[in-house]
């Protein structure tokens, strides 16, 4: 069976995860947000494709769920030492050397699609990752900060402003003009069936459907397309979904999420079994619903919910 998979970071990296001990047969595509990406102290950081391929591939710190295990930070130290920063944003020494290595490549002249694979030849994630597209997108949020409006990288808006101020807009920058990437839209064409883990819908998800193409080959593709709610009883599992689901008007709940994606794009959803009472609204609106545990508190739990989207995907396709 062939399974393409449209991932962010922790929550899709960790649902990946449970869909290889699933699907142990199966061949997964992974189709990799790269909004998040950000270029710091002169390197290119790709912190969805990172947290997929070392979850993946063994080297996640599994506390944080991003970034490498047994991490140092010497580099980051030595750099503050010069007055060079951000220190908001933690990059170990072991993660730098991923950057630099797709940096080196980067500007060798290779494709985010072909410095991708050449990473996931040391990290063997199981899976194939592909970057949404090579061309350069980046995720912006507008904030108000001391009565002025201004835009900010999102990870400024992540991890130094832990989304603590409303989020007045979310805009991926560039993603009208970007290209899937090279296998992404010929892999959802050949797929049996396409997943969308419990990711962020804006930021993760929304920003991988902005890419012109993405969003109607998998409409045209005419398998099951089924979803994971990351909404767990009207609050994110994880991160803070409901800032940037505020900005483009929908409500943190189940229900609204399956809504926003749409009966165009959306065959199922997979609620979690305090949400269950919002299973005949997602139904009436045209998406097969199902209430079941979403809580991945371990790769089995992951699993489980794996093979309830693929036993959600084959009732659908029935
Ligand atoms: O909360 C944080 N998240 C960090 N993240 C996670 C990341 O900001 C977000 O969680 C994702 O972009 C959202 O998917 C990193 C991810 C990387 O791949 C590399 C470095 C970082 C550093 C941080 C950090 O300092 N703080």
């Amino acid at each position: 069976m062939r399974i393409v998979v449209l991932a962010g970071g922790i929550g899709g990296a960790r649902f990946l995860r449970g869909l290889k001990q699933a699907a142990p047969d199966a061949d997964v595509t992974v189709i990799g947000n790269t909004g998040d990406d950000i270029h710091l102290f002169g390197l290119k950081i790709c912190p969805d494709l990172d947290t997929v391929m070392y979850t993946l591939g063994g080297g996640i710190n599994e506390e944080q769920g991003w970034g490498r295990t047994d991490e140092t930070f010497a580099v980051k130290g030595e750099l503050a030492a010069y007055g060079v920063g951000p220190e908001w944003f933690g990059l170990g020494d072991r993660d730098f050397a991923t950057h630099i290595v797709r940096t080196q490549m980067l500007a060798a002249g290779y494709p985010l699609s072909a410095v991708t694979e050449a990473l996931c030849a040391r990290w063997q994630p199981g899976v194939r990752l592909l970057p949404m597209s090579d061309d350069r997108v980046e995720t912006h949020v507008a904030v108000d900060v001391d009565g002025e409006r201004k835009a900010v990288h999102f990870q400024e808006y992540w991890v130094r402003m832990r989304a603590a101020v409303d989020a007045q807009a979310v805009v991926p920058v560039g993603a009208e003009q970007a290209k899937p990437a090279p296998g992404v839209l010929e892999a959802i064409a050949a797929a049996d069936v396409v997943l969308f883990p419990p990711s962020n819908p804006v930021v993760s998800i929304g920003t991988i459907l902005a890419v012109p193409g993405i969003r109607e080959a998998i409409a045209d593709a005419g398998v099951p397309v089924v979803g994971l709610s990351p909404i767990v009883g009207d609050a994110p599992v994880r991160g803070m979904a409901d800032k940037v689901l505020a900005a483009i008007g929908v409500e943190s709940t189940a229900a609204a999420v399956a809504g926003h994606y749409g009966s165009g794009l959306l065959d199922g959803w997979l609620v979690d079994t305090v949400d269950a009472a919002a299973v005949q609204e997602i139904e009436s609106a045209g998406i097969r619903a199902r209430a079941v545990p979403l809580m991945m508190t371990d790769t089995g739990a992951a699993a489980a919910m794996a093979h309830e989207a693929l036993a959600l995907a084959e009732e659908v396709r029935a």
